[in-house]
């Protein structure tokens, strides 16, 4: 399943779509599964909390209804989540596929905490959500493929903690270059490249498109909200942020952007730049995360004593003006230790859609224990 070039990607996902549609097996899942509880549903079927009746392992298995599903479009879901499976970042999807007489569905691993939808987290754990779901993000752009709906629904835990977190759910993800049309669905997270485009028009898919819904989806993990309604005019919110990031000297940041100290409101402006083209890549959070992200971190550890105020390791403190050194080391001390976080994996040098031999699998956390 290894894949050198990107220009193959296309041909590639086809000959996979292929030949697991040759080999479906049909069955009825009563007869191999004990069904426990349903774990979720969506837009496009349901996951349910499955038992192997006689291996009585645990699983997820994502049920899609016939009536309502292409057969292709569960083919290209299915192949790209194991082709994605190989790396730490995503839902590990297991070999098991068929088809019942109403359904289509596949397997994958059980995550225990469910999904993201409780939002609003201290600050250790925005981070360590933001480092794993850049990791991943950065693995399947450097593949090309676009998930386009980056979410807090699709990000699964394995732990409380946020120690592990993963992305899943590659029902719409595509190809680079891809056209696409303006979406109903999901739209606090939908850039504003895609919220004015007209009916008949369409857009060719980039990564970029991920990034303003990662912003997005960091800004809800920090202030439990939706930073607007829809990232276009003339919602309030987001045409005060606009004013914000065109502004050449930036000045005071809009209300709900000031639950953040200044280095995450930098960051903030790079990843939900309005430009497309001038959005950096999700990769570059991991810059930040030494720095100090909510203000209410900063407030808090405000005035604990000025006795660290010596070496501040390469970033300057006043770049975050109005809180004290201390302040700033205590939290950075925290959420981050020295070898709290890890630079970047090399494992996308191919793009090819298969993990490089080198790419570990599980169990790869990419924050170790505080
Ligand atoms: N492997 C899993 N382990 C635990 N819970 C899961 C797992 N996969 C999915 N879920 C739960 O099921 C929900 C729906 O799953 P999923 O997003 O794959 O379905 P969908 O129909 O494609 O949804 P959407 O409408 O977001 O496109 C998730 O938000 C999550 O709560």
């Amino acid at each position: 399943m290894e894949l050198p070039e990107v220009e193959d990607n296309a041909e590639f996902l086809e000959r996979l779509m292929e030949v697991t549609s040759r080999s479906l097996p049909q069955l009825e899942l009563q007869e191999q599964y004990t069904i426990i509880k349903e774990l979720g549903s969506g837009t496009y079927g349901n996951v349910l909390l499955a038992e192997h009746r006689e291996r009585g392992t645990a699983l997820a298995l994502k049920l899609m209804p016939k009536e309502r599903t292409e057969r292709r479009a569960f083919l290209r879901e299915y192949c790209i989540a194991l082709c994605l499976s190989a790396h730490a970042g995503f839902l590990r999807t297991l070999p098991i596929v068929f088809e019942s007489p109403t359904h289509f569905a596949f397997a994958q691993e059980l995550a225990p905490a469910g999904d993201l939808c409780a939002i609003g987290l201290p600050e250790a754990q925005v981070k360590r959500c933001a480092a794993q779901l850049a990791e991943a993000l950065d693995f399947m752009h450097g593949k090309a493929l676009v998930h386009r709906d980056i979410k807090l629904d699709n990000v699964l835990l394995f732990d409380c903690e946020c120690r592990r977190v993963k992305l899943g759910d590659f029902g719409l993800t595509r190809l680079e270059g891809t056209p696409v049309c303006a979406m109903s669905g999901t739209l606090p997270y939908a850039p504003p490249e895609l919220c004015l485009l007209e009916a008949s028009e369409t857009l060719e898919l980039d990564a970029s498109l991920d990034v303003w819904a990662f912003g997005v989806l960091l800004f809800c993990l920090g202030t439990g909200c939706f930073p607007w309604d829809v990232a276009v005019s003339p919602d309030p919110q987001f045409e005060a942020f606009g004013a914000w990031q065109n502004s050449t000297v930036p000045g005071e940041a809009p209300a709900p952007w000031r639950a953040f100290g200044p280095a995450a409101q930098e960051m903030f402006r790079r990843l939900l730049t309005l430009d497309p083209n001038r959005r950096s890549p999700a990769i570059e959070v991991h810059k930040y995360l030494p720095l100090v992200w909510l203000a209410s971190s900063l407030r808090e550890l405000d005035g604990v004593g000025e006795e660290l105020q010596e070496g501040f390791g390469g970033w300057e403190p006043a770049e975050l003006s109005g809180f004290s050194v201390s302040a700033q080391r205590r939290v950075r001390g925290a959420a981050i230790p020295a070898s709290g976080y890890l630079p970047r994996e090399e494992i996308s040098e191919s793009r090819g859609l298969c993990a490089p031999p080198g790419a570990k699998a599980e169990p790869d956390p990419l924050l170790k224990p505080d």
